[in-house]
């Protein structure tokens, strides 16, 4: 952050939704994108400094988070970084309860890979993780939540240390934690022609939500993409970013 507060780093959220707005069923299923628009999402990802995901998502899916679906680097001829393909991955994980079996663990010697606690984890966790060569970063906790990461500090922090790209892939609970606190300036979300349902199941953004349309967040659409799957992938910038910068 500067000294006028501004946060530089460009924070671009995507995500893959059904119609109804639900990430996932309730039992947990979330292979919701096509194969063409996973390799979308991973040129995106080769394209930023790091992605950022909530620990539910990492003991839900087990994720990866590499950009191991480009292939072919010259399709990606405007990528600043050529040398680099895989982003660095963040794991925002209050109370370090990411299992040491996990594949993000398990490859973590391979990719640099940095996990965002308070100081309500367990230190003994801690030097484990920091063992299996994860980075670990101690951040204060949501003022309005304990346990949880505050996002600002942590961001700012990303930032002092460097990364001016960041792409968040959910889930719902850190979508609503980023955009309460604005700190998004994009957001592209996957419609899929599909109909999840389920009161239980995931959306979008979850937490409390807003009480009135009058606070909620803003956002414009800036492009429409229609593919031969089905799917429309929607483009939006945050508005009321813009207006702050
Ligand atoms: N379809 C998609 O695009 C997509 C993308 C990502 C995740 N998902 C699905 O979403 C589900 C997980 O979403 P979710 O909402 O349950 O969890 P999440 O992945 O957003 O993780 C939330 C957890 O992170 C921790 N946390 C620490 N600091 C936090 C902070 N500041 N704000 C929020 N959380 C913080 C808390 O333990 C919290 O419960 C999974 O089923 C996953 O498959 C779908
Ligand atoms: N774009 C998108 N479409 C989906 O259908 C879906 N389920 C996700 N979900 C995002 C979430 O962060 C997942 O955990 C990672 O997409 C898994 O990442 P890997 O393939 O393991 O690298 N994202």
């Amino acid at each position: 952050m500067t000294k006028t507060g501004k946060l530089n780093m460009r924070v671009i959220l995507n995500a893959a939704a059904s119609i109804d707005g639900r990430i996932a069923t309730c039992k947990g299923d979330t292979k919701i994108s096509s194969e063409s628009d996973l390799r979308r999402v991973h040129i995106l990802r080769s394209k930023v400094d790091a992605i950022l995901v909530g620990i539910t998502t990492v003991i839900k899916d087990n994720p990866m988070l590499t950009a191991r679906r480009v292939q072919n680097r010259e399709k990606i001829s405007e990528t600043k970084d050529m040398s680099r393909t895989n982003p660095i991955r963040i794991i925002v994980d209050g109370k370090a309860k990411i299992s040491l079996h996990s594949t993000i663990v398990k490859t973590a010697d391979r990719i640099e890979t940095r996990i965002a606690v308070t100081k309500n984890a367990p230190p003994r966790k801690l030097k484990q993780l920091e063992k299996l060569g994860l980075k670990v970063m101690v951040i204060d906790q949501d003022p309005e939540k304990q346990g949880r990461v505050d996002l600002k500090k942590l961001f700012d922090y990303l930032e002092r240390d460097g990364i001016s790209k960041i792409l968040v892939e959910g889930g719902g609970e850190i979508n609503w934690s980023l955009i309460k606190n604005n700190l998004f300036d994009e957001l592209i979300v996957t419609i899929s022609p599909l109909i999840i349902g389920g009161k239980n199941a995931i959306s979008l953004v979850g937490g409390k939500g807003y009480d009135t349309i009058n606070e909620c967040a803003k956002i414009k659409l800036t492009k429409v993409q229609k593919k031969n799957t089905g799917e429309i992938v929607l483009y939006y910038k945050n508005i009321k970013k813009d207006k702050i910068k």
